[in-house]
């Protein structure tokens, strides 16, 4: 596994193969002002590009720090490795969003080789403001699953709809924010013969993005024919920002889990895959290269 300090990122996650499982594009900036196009970045305060900042907000683009003294938090039994960031508010940032706070994030891999990351952000304000954000997660694919699920359609001005067709499919720019989602959603890849299943925790949504070719042909920072081999699904809190007080905590957490899976169109067992994985998640965007989303409840 591999983490930039540059936006928090983890850009690399490996199997016991050695393959790679995240998607990071060929053409991924790894310095300012442009966040890493791939691995699993951080959207916060902000997803999208509503409201003051920049698009899915400026947590992608920030140097974080290695936070040696964090906050104990109550689970660590389930893994021996991880790495605690931190990212504080520069004086700059004032200008942006005039609030302070402290966003925590620890990177964990279980030793079965699962990752965990945990956000906990704090509202750190004096002057008694309490303050709201959004935040997100990404992933790749053909999604079954959400086929009942109400979305906000981002191609057409955040309409909603609910999703009526058996199974999605991609043949064309996909752009949703499916609201109230479960917690459980597992991403199968044909190809590959690999099911990821991610549980989220603190974060109700999950926007699917694929930007199709004509769109990844105006992307400067991804390939012609990227969007092949990549979906993003993301766990997100976007429909109803959460609310933060002075003093208060809010905490997502993602558990990501890459298995073998056998699975062939209609015969997917949601609970079986699931059941037989130990996960359980929070957080953000992640990129894999997928083709079958599933979420259950
Ligand atoms: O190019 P960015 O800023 O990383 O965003 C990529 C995509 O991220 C998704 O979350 C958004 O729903 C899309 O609208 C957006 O195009």
């Amino acid at each position: 596994m591999q983490v930039y300090l540059y936006g928090a990122n983890v850009t690399s996650w490996k199997n016991d193969h050695g393959e790679e499982l995240l998607f990071v594009s060929s053409k991924a900036v790894f310095k300012p002002p442009k966040a890493i196009r791939g691995g699993i970045p951080i959207c916060f305060p902000q997803v999208g590009g509503l409201g003051n900042f920049e698009q899915h907000g400026f947590a992608r683009t920030r140097v974080w720090t290695i936070d040696q003294n964090p906050p104990p938090l109550q689970e660590s039994n389930s893994y021996r490795a991880f790495v605690d960031l931190i990212l504080r508010p520069s004086e700059g940032d004032f200008k942006f969003w005039p609030h302070s706070y402290e966003f925590r994030l620890r990177v964990a891999l279980t030793p079965g080789g699962d990752i965990i990351l945990i956000s906990r952000i704090r509202n750190t304000n004096r002057d008694g403001k309490p303050f709201t954000f959004t935040y997100a997660f990404h992933t790749e694919v053909r999604v079954e699953g959400l086929e009942t699920m109400d979305y906000l359609d981002n191609l057409k001005g955040k309409e909603r709809f609910t999703e009526q067709a058996d199974a999605l499919t991609f043949e064309s720019e996909v752009d949703k924010t499916y609201v109230s989602t479960p917690n459980k959603i597992a991403i199968i890849d044909h190809e590959k013969k690999r099911t990821y299943v991610v549980w989220k925790e603190g974060m109700p949504d999950a926007v699917v993005w694929n930007p199709w070719d004509k769109k990844a042909k105006a992307i400067a920072d991804f390939g012609d024919d990227e969007y092949k081999h990549m979906l993003c699904v993301e766990p997100a809190a976007i429909e109803d920002p959460i609310p933060l007080k002075p003093g208060e905590e809010w905490t997502g957490r993602m558990h990501l889990s890459a298995v073998p899976s056998s699975y062939c169109s209609g015969q997917l067992d949601p609970k079986r895959v699931l059941y037989g994985t130990n996960c359980c998640i929070y957080l953000i965007a992640v990129w894999q290269r997928v083709s079958t989303v599933s979420s259950i409840t």
